[in-house]
């Protein structure tokens, strides 16, 4: 399974402090579940609180629009989720997919046949386990247990299902999560840490100091991008190991951050 991310070495033996609110050259970059939102117990339950996203769109203009959501979810589902906020840049599925300032879109790659078969399999051994769920997305097929009435057995079986599956989908990875496992495309296809390379290369992204918001082990791709770069990483809540270097304690501290930072219209200079 994939873990920690590239050259970073997870070595925290002071704690993290809380980040200071942002400058205006700094480049933002935020996860979703977990970070921006509290985890629900389906995907699409989740609840976006008032005034999130006005402060989001406040904030990117703030920083002459340098501010992407860098998320696990697709772009559609990030768009049903945060409608104020679809003309913002965002890179989806870990980075499979993504969307530019301007609004232009680089799409996912097609899925292999095999995954229909997969889809189908997951979907046999997750009925064996009351209240989990797969979620196709694109070629991308993740397995939650967070609502499953036996968290740790269906944990157990998804774990299995997806190793034994590997042999299916040669070119795939297992990706961990936070009580979800996903099946994704890897070799040299994008994670969060390349989208965000990716975005710092062009306009508005470019030249600024990159700061990461995220919570999951998929984040830490996208930490050791930011760190190598004299960034800032901001792990959300208390996940252990992490390359992390500043720490906020939960989705309802980030939210608050992103007010304080909105009403201080005037940001570090
Ligand atoms: O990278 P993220 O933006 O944090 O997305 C990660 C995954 O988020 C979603 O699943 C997670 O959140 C759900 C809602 O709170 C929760 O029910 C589930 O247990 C979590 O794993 C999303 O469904 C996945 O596709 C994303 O990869």
């Amino acid at each position: 399974m994939e873990g920690l991310a590239r050259t970073d070495t997870p070595d925290q033996t002071t704690p993290r402090p809380q980040p200071p609110l942002p400058a205006r050259d700094w480049a933002l970059f935020f996860d979703v579940d977990g970070c921006l939102l509290d985890f629900a117990a389906h995907p699409s339950d989740v609840i976006v609180p008032e005034g999130l996203q006005r402060h989001v769109l406040k904030l990117a203009s703030m920083l002459d629009g340098a501010l992407a959501i860098v998320s696990g979810r697709a772009i559609d589902a990030l768009d049903e989720t945060f409608p104020e906020l679809q003309h913002l840049p965002a890179a989806g599925m870990h980075g499979l997919e993504r969307r530019e300032i301007h609004g232009q879109r680089t799409h996912a790659p097609k899925p292999p046949a095999a995954l229909d078969t997969v889809l189908a399999e997951a979907i046999h051994v997750s009925s064996a386990h009351p209240g989990t769920l797969v979620e196709r997305k694109g070629p991308n097929l993740a397995m939650h247990w967070r609502a499953a009435t036996m968290p740790e057995l269906a944990r157990d079986a998804f774990r299995a299902f997806a190793a034994a599956t590997l042999r299916l989908l040669p070119d795939y990875v297992v990706q961990g999560g936070d009580m979800v496992l996903e099946l994704r495309p890897g070799g040299a296809t994008p994670d969060k840490g390349d989208a965000v390379e990716t975005f710092l290369m062009s306009p508005p992204f470019a030249g600024r100091v990159p700061v990461f918001v995220g919570d999951d082990l998929t984040d830490e791709h996208a930490f050791s991008v930011v760190n190598e770069r004299g960034g800032l990483s901001v792990l959300v809540g208390a996940r252990e190991p992490s390359v992390a270097r500043w720490h906020l304690a939960d989705p309802a501290s980030v939210r608050a951050w992103i007010a304080r930072a909105a009403a201080h219209d005037g940001a570090s200079a």
